[in-house]
This record gives C-alpha cells, sequence and structure tokens, in this order.
C-alpha cells in the first residue's frame, strides 16, 4: 500500500499555456493516506479523468511531482506504481471462465497455484461470483461482467492503490446500489487505498471516506460526506451536493447582523465575515421551515417525490428558497414567512464560507 502525494500538480494539453483556463489541472497539492477511501467527484470537464491518468503514470503531468510514500515515481508506468485499475467497461476475458480471469493478474505473476485458489475463492465470495466460477464469462450479464472486472481489480493484494473510473455506467439502475455497498464493504475487508472517479454524488458519497471534490481543475473542497453536506466550503459544494442543492441569497451586513431581502437572519459564522460585497447566505432545503415570522415569501411551486414535498418559494425581491416539508404538515395557502436553523445557515464572501479556510 502507498500514501500518495500530489506535490504542486499541474497539467495543461496545449503545449504553451497561457491563460489558468489552458490548465485542465491548475495546482493539486493533497495527500491520499494509506488504506482510505476515495471520491474524486465533479461536473465534466473538472480535470478528473486528467487526474486519473497522471496517477498510475499513463500522462506525465506539465508541472509538479507525483509521490509514493515520498518517493518520486516520475518516468514510471502503471506496473511500476503496482497500480489495479477498473474501468467503466468491463474488461475480461470473454473464453475464459469467471476462474481464469479471476486468476489471470495472479497467475500473470507467477504466484504459486495454491495461492490463486485460494486467494480466487476469496474474491469470488466477496464478489458474489462463487456459484458462477466455473461458467464461460461471456455469458454473464453487464453487471456479472463488471464484477468479475471489479474481482480482477482486487484479486492481487500486493498493490499500492485500486482506481476506479466510472465503474458502474454498465450497470442496471436496480443494482447499483446493490454494487455501491458492495464496494464500500470490499474496502473494509480489503484495507487499501482506493480512489474512485465519479461524477454522481451518490455513488461518491456512498463509497468514500473523503471526497475530493473538483470544479474546473481545482480541488474546491476535501471531507467527509458529512462535512460536505453540512459544511460546503464553497457555494459550488452546496449547489453540487444535495438535492435539491443549498439556498444562496444575496445578503448584507448591518451592525454585526446578516440582513437578507430586508429581514435579519442569523448565520453560525455571522462573526467571521470580513468582506462587506459580494456576501451570500446559504442554507439548505432540510433546514428551512415554515414558521410566523422570519423572511417573508410566497409559495410557487410544489413538487412531491412521496416521502415528503420539495417547496419553492419567493422573496418579495424574487429570489426562490427550497424547503423540504413532510406530507402531513398543511402547506401555507399564499403568504407566509421562512425561518432557517441558525447552526445550520451560513454566509459565503465571494463564493467561500466566511472564516471557512482560516478555520479548515
Ligand atoms: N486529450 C485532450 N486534449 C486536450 N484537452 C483535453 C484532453 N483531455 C481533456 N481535455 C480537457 O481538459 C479538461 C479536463 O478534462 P477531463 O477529461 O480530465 O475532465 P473530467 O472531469 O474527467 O470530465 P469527464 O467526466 O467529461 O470525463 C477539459 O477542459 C477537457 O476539455
Amino acid at each position: 500500500m502507498a500514501r500518495i502525494t500530489l506535490d504542486g500538480l499541474g497539467h495543461a494539453y496545449a503545449p504553451d499555456p497561457q491563460t489558468p483556463e489552458d490548465w485542465a489541472l491548475k495546482q493539486l497539492d493533497f495527500e491520499f493516506a494509506d488504506g482510505g477511501a476515495y471520491a474524486l467527484l465533479g461536473p465534466s470537464g473538472c480535470g478528473k479523468t486528467t487526474l486519473l491518468n497522471i496517477i498510475p503514470g499513463l500522462l506525465t503531468p506539465s508541472r509538479g511531482r507525483v509521490l509514493f510514500d515520498g518517493e518520486d515515481v516520475a518516468g514510471r508506468g502503471p506496473a511500476e506504481r503496482n497500480i489495479a485499475q477498473v474501468f467503466q467497461f468491463p474488461v475480461i476475458y470473454d473464453t475464459m471462465t469467471v476462474r481464469q480471469n479471476l486468476a489471470f493478474p495472479l497467475r500473470n505473476r507467477g504466484v504459486p497455484a495454491a495461492e490463486i485458489a485460494a486467494r480466487v475463492a476469496e474474491i469470488a465470495d466477496m464478489t458474489d461470483l462463487t456459484e458462477m466460477l466455473d461458467r464461460r464469462a461471456s455469458g454473464l450479464t453487464a453487471d456479472g461482467k463488471q464484477k468479475i472486472s471489479l474481482g480482477r481489480g482486487l484479486v492481487r493484494d500486493d498493490v499500492n492503490v485500486i482506481m476506479f473510473d466510472e465503474p458502474l455506467t454498465v450497470i442496471d439502475p436496480h443494482l447499483k446500489w446493490l454494487l455501491r455497498s458492495k464496494l464500500k464493504e470490499l474496502h473494509r475487508r480489503i484495507d487499501r487505498t482506493m480512489i474512485y472517479v465519479t461524477h454522481d454524488q451518490v455513488e461518491a458519497l456512498t463509497f468514500a471516506d473523503q471526497v475530493v471534490l473538483m470544479k474546473d481543475g481545482e480541488v474546491v473542497q476535501i471531507g467527509t460526506p458529512v462535512d460536505l453536506f453540512e459544511r460546503p466550503a464553497h457555494t459550488f459544494v452546496g449547489h453540487f451536493i444535495g438535492s435539491p442543492g443549498m439556498n444562496l441569497l444575496p445578503c448584507a451586513m448591518d451592525g454585526g447582523r446578516a440582513v437578507v431581502c430586508g429581514a435579519p437572519v442569523e448565520a453560525e459564522n455571522v462573526t467571521a465575515v470580513t468582506a462587506n460585497s459580494g456576501l451570500e447566505l446559504g442554507v439548505r432545503p432540510e433546514f428551512v421551515r415554515f414558521a410566523d415570522s422570519g423572511l417573508p415569501v410566497r409559495v410557487t411551486r410544489v413538487m412531491e417525490t412521496g416521502r415528503y414535498r420539495v417547496v419553492e418559494t419567493a422573496t418579495r425581491e424574487g429570489q426562490t428558497v427550497k424547503l423540504l416539508v413532510s406530507n402531513e404538515e398543511p402547506l401555507p395557502s399564499e403568504e407566509a414567512h421562512l425561518a432557517f436553523e441558525p447552526a445550520r445557515t451560513r454566509i459565503y464572501e465571494n463564493g467561500w464560507l466566511a472564516g471557512g479556510r482560516a478555520a479548515s
């Protein structure tokens, strides 16, 4: 296993980058701890694939270094870096049996037969493939084949890191949740550094102990799923994580208090505010409720989700605020007031959580 350090890492595909936009990865400085379960999460084009190719040495970064346990691995390929990879689409040998497929990475390295048999049995058990070990891989369904790919990624016990590139893309939606929780369990049992690349927040939050959220070639926040939900470091995180995302409202400061649309609002980090422009108040729909007093709004739309309703309201200045309301709670007919949970209401300065960077 290895601790992987990214040191001043940047990459531009163009030979002579001039502007920040020319950099697919701008400046990455962080560490994947030994044995951790990480997700690289972000919208299309944020640089996930670029980083995924740099770590195993498939792509040479334009600047900076990748260190494995403190040692610069420049010039070494995936085999020398000792990395197992699981891709979006199953990479298996159709003509071989499931057993032969799982054994392949071990046979390739000359592992003794008895050891291979034991390891294959263990991995087949973990991936629910025991019953199918002697079947031809070609006869399996898409998710069965992807389980073989997962198994092949997990079968060696000497790899430094296992990297997953959107491995559930081909899986039927109703089986996705099964494989997602399976992967989490596998991480606990295998205890290896795992990096899981996805643009799907549910996959990232289910799998990872630490989520690395990226945007435009930069890391916006690294944290536990709870950190990202409870304390987004940037409005982008608030918006990207959660469904619906965080409400963001322009706000001003008046005598040490936050004011939104003329109404005073309590916020957790109000004392950390230093800017007097570019301020926004962020509060998730989960932490907003109807109240007798507070921010005046009117109800504009109600969306049924089955378990609760997402209610959309508009402030007098036309800003939208969403809240979750249980099916049992009556909705106000028109004019209403909103209260925000103070401990979970935060102020952002030019996108960044006020006081957040000093605190982290
Ligand atoms: N081979 C390439 N040549 C030039 N530009 C590239 C190349 N590959 C990626 N890019 C650019 O680099 C940036 C990051 O792309 P990357 O594929 O790493 O993002 P991503 O987060 O993996 O997106 P996706 O989820 O769509 O694959 C994008 O602006 C993309 O257009």
